[in-house]
């Protein structure tokens, strides 16, 4: 029995499913889940000492490949002088002031611990702030796994068949109103229908949590004006996008000012951090200014945010994110024509440092399209592809993610091995 084999088993012995998150699982692909130990740039080492090109990066923070020397030597430094202090640092004000200064629609800014955390936040903010109830979201994103958003969620709640999560009561579901993502007619029924009751419309503006769907032209521009006409308040849920498509996060790509916005995995440079902010009139109504309750004993902890600057310090280089799209797409580009090549029923697309693979012939543009890619052929090209020592996200429903350690060498392996698998028929 390999060393991964008998540590999931024993870890199912005192974790539920063995893992500390769903998706980490393997239980859609099957087969046992890579236990790492260590990883560096583009590159992680499982239990068993095998090397593998990593396209997960911890599920998107790691945008600068793992154990970045800046940022470790930034976490060490933090480190020495205080974990914790559960007082205000400079260094919270030094990465508010950044987030301010980077993302125009963030006039105030909140540092929280997890993505989550910020979604809910922003969801109790959004409600305080207009005094209504309900809540539009879109089926098939992923809010993290508050109450009111864990309703026909994505990621490891699509892929487990469960995205309607028991535990959540009724009464908080039926706040919250689904809708189909990309559809504006949709939206523009239930504002018909609830206008004045609702609070907020909270969205992913690139799905990535059902694999990736782009917004198609005019649905984020057609949310924000019926957010304005109805008073309601538009959430930009970037923990995924934010400084992962662009400098100015998804919304600066599309040229969408929300009200909102929430923020995780890449401001936190691979630490727990996350942030929530926006409009200055909205955010004054969050304690101790106003009466939106918020709080947290580990909220702008200082070696997360000293993790967090480094990482925002470097992605600010010239060409940066030019040269990070430039590689996801040479991925996504090289393995749609070695699909082709071989009659695979596959299509792939890129936006800045994420994509989608997809086991059909075009590019989805709807949760309905996502759910009619062929998930056995998923299965296969995950283990092939593992096999061979490149690890995908082991979920149909996920994103890939590129950092700036891929280069020539990696892509290069990856695509060679994939044209490899595909002339095999997949
Ligand atoms: N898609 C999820 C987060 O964005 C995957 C991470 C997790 O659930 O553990």
């Amino acid at each position: 029995m390999s060393r991964n084999q008998q540590l999931f088993e024993r870890s199912q012995e005192y974790i539920p499913g063995g893992v500390n998150s769903p998706v980490r699982a393997f239980k859609s692909v099957g087969g046992t889940p890579v236990f790492l130990q260590r990883g560096q740039g583009a590159y992680v080492l499982d239990a068993d000492d095998k090397t593998y090109i990593d396209y997960v990066g911890s599920w998107g923070p790691l945008i600068l490949g793992h154990a970045h020397p800046e940022v470790i030597e930034a976490v060490q430094a933090a480190a020495r002088k205080g974990l914790t202090f559960g007082a205000p640092t400079e260094a919270e004000l030094e990465i508010a002031e950044l987030l301010c200064k980077l993302v125009p629609s963030i006039e105030q800014v909140r540092v929280v611990s997890s993505g989550t955390e910020a979604t809910m936040s922003a969801i109790r903010l959004a409600r305080g702030y207009t005094g209504r109830n309900r809540i539009v979201k879109f089926e098939g994103c992923y809010h993290g796994h508050d109450d009111a958003l864990l309703v026909k969620a994505g990621s490891g709640a699509l892929t487990f068949g469960h995205p309607s999560s028991a535990g959540v009561p009724v009464e908080t579901a039926s706040s919250t109103v689904v809708l189909d993502y990309n559809d504006l007619d949709g939206v523009e029924q239930a504002f018909s229908q609830f206008g004045e009751e609702i609070a907020t419309v909270i969205v992913e503006p690139v799905a990535g949590n059902m694999n990736l769907i782009a917004p198609k032209p005019g649905f984020l521009q057609g949310l924000r004006e019926l957010c304005t006409r109805h008073g309601s308040v538009l959430i930009f849920d970037e923990v995924m996008t934010g400084f992962r498509v662009g400098l100015e996060c998804a919304q600066g790509l599309y040229g969408i000012k929300p009200d909102l916005t929430t923020l995780g995995k890449v401001i936190g440079g691979g630490m727990p951090m996350a942030a929530f902010g926006g409009r200055r009139d909205i955010m004054q109504c969050l304690a101790p200014v106003g009466a939106v309750y918020q709080a947290g004993t580990l909220s702008g902890n200082p070696v997360a945010v000293a993790a967090g600057l480094a990482t925002l310090k470097l992605v600010q280089a010239p060409n940066f994110y030019e040269e990070l799209a430039s590689r996801t797409r040479q991925l996504t580009e090289g393995l749609a024509a070695a699909a082709e090549k071989h009659d695979i029923a596959f299509s792939a697309q890129s936006i800045g440092g994420m994509f989608g693979l997809y086991f059909r012939k075009n590019l989805p543009e709807s949760y309905v399209e996502v759910m009619s890619c062929d998930r056995d052929a998923f299965n296969r090209f995950f283990h092939s592809m593992l096999k061979e020592g490149i690890y995908f996200a082991p979920s149909a429903f996920e994103a890939g993610f590129v950092s700036a350690a891929h280069g020539d060498a990696e892509i290069s392996k990856t695509l060679l091995t994939a044209e490899k698998i595909f002339s095999a028929g997949n």
